[in-house]
């Protein structure tokens, strides 16, 4: 028997709500995104199993969509500066991945721009992993044909920003390293699509003081594997090494695989590398943007540690960026490389061409 006096679990944040509906879309299964009474059904092409696109196709009467994002659309001849919509009438899934994210796809003969609505559920599919492909229809008049899915108003999306910067910290245990002797690993979890991060105190820093900081970003080719695509592992190791030298620091090891698109989405760019386009190209046909991580995480984790002034070693600006607009002041910025492989040096140029990284990647060269 209900008692209506007892309590009840109540989850009434925005962060809550986004966060079911990431795991929703993930899980492959529709979501109602809302606008005043307004509501698109969306679910991401990357995970959605045919069957239930196919069914997807069935209940909105074909006419579902699916949404290019403007870097996707640029590389499909599109000329539009924003994301675009496609209809899928007729197209089976294979023929809509197709268009959605394979190289060499032909551009679609109907497109027109993606209204607001329809760009932000971009956003759900990025804090799920996924590419950014979404299916999609107005299902403002059928909506009850999805009543049995997660609904979500827009605004939420907005609102759950706040839990980006909420971490809490889990444990702190030392952990002796080969070379550097006694390390602190310090968990924290939390942020939206909530994740654990790890800031590994090296030495012991004057927290009061300015602290000498990495914040290294997952790789799990480079750090854990010696991919030599890239220069991750060399950075972590020189990374750790250059701060034990500094008399002690901390290293912010950030859960944003592929700049912060997946491990997914990194092995599909890789393919299209292997196939000659370089990284920012290569992530474009995929619908992603050049960068997709964010800082939040860094900023809580290094407020939480006590600290306020920082040394970093970095050559990328947006890390300093992000430090500074969450009110970290940044004192100091000093380069970490790695070393330069035949492999690893279109890698390189591109961060340093394309992506703004400070890189003086000829005199890197010219030292092996
Ligand atoms: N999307 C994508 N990500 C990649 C590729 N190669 C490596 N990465 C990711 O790039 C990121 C590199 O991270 P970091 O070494 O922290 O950062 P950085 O931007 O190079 O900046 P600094 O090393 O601080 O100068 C990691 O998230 C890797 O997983 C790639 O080809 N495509
Ligand atoms: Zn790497």
């Amino acid at each position: 028997m209900s008692n209506s006096s007892q309590p009840t679990f109540q989850f009434p944040t925005a962060a809550i709500e986004v966060e079911r509906a990431v795991a929703e879309l993930r899980y492959g299964r529709p979501v109602l995104l809302a606008e005043g009474s307004r509501k698109l059904a969306v679910v991401a092409l990357d995970c959605v199993a045919p069957s239930l696109y196919d069914q997807f196709a069935a209940v909105t009467e074909d006419r579902h969509s699916l949404l290019l994002t403007a870097p996707r659309a640029a590389r499909l001849g599109i000329a539009a500066d924003s994301d675009v919509i496609t209809p899928l009438a007729g197209l089976a899934f294979d023929d809509a991945s197709r268009l959605a994210y394979a190289l060499g796809a032909e551009k679609p003969a109907i497109w027109q721009p993606a209204d607001d609505l329809a760009i932000q559920s971009t956003e759900l599919a990025r804090l799920a992993l996924l590419l950014p492909a979404m299916v999609l229809a107005d299902v403002t008049e059928i909506a009850d044909r999805f009543a049995g899915c997660c609904e979500i108003a827009a605004s939420r999306l907005k609102g759950a920003d706040v839990a980006r910067q909420r971490f809490e910290k889990v444990v702190r245990t030392r952990v002796p390293l080969k070379d550097l002797g006694d390390a602190d690993f310090v968990v924290f979890r939390g942020g939206l699509a909530q994740k654990d991060q790890v800031a590994i105190v090296v030495g012991k820093p004057d927290m009061s003081k300015t602290v000498p900081i990495r914040i290294h970003s997952s790789c799990i080719t480079g750090d854990l594997c010696g991919s030599l695509k890239c220069d991750c592992g060399d950075q972590l190791r020189n990374g750790l090494a250059l701060l034990k030298q500094a008399g002690g620091g901390v290293l912010l090891y950030l859960d944003q695989e592929g700049r912060g698109t997946g491990i997914g989405a990194k092995m599909r760019a890789y393919g299209y590398q292997h196939l000659g386009l370089d990284t920012i190209d290569a992530d474009a046909e995929l619908g992603l943007a050049e960068e997709h991580r964010r800082y939040e995480a860094a900023v809580a984790m290094l407020r939480q540690l006590g600290i306020s002034k920082v040394a970093v070693y970095t050559n990328n600006p947006t890390k300093i960026a992000g430090l500074e607009l969450g009110g970290i002041e940044v004192e100091a910025r000093s380069p970490v490389t790695g070393r330069v492989t035949a492999e690893n040096q279109n890698y390189l140029r591109t961060k340093t061409l394309r992506a703004g990284h400070m890189l003086d990647l000829e005199t890197l060269v010219a030292a092996e």
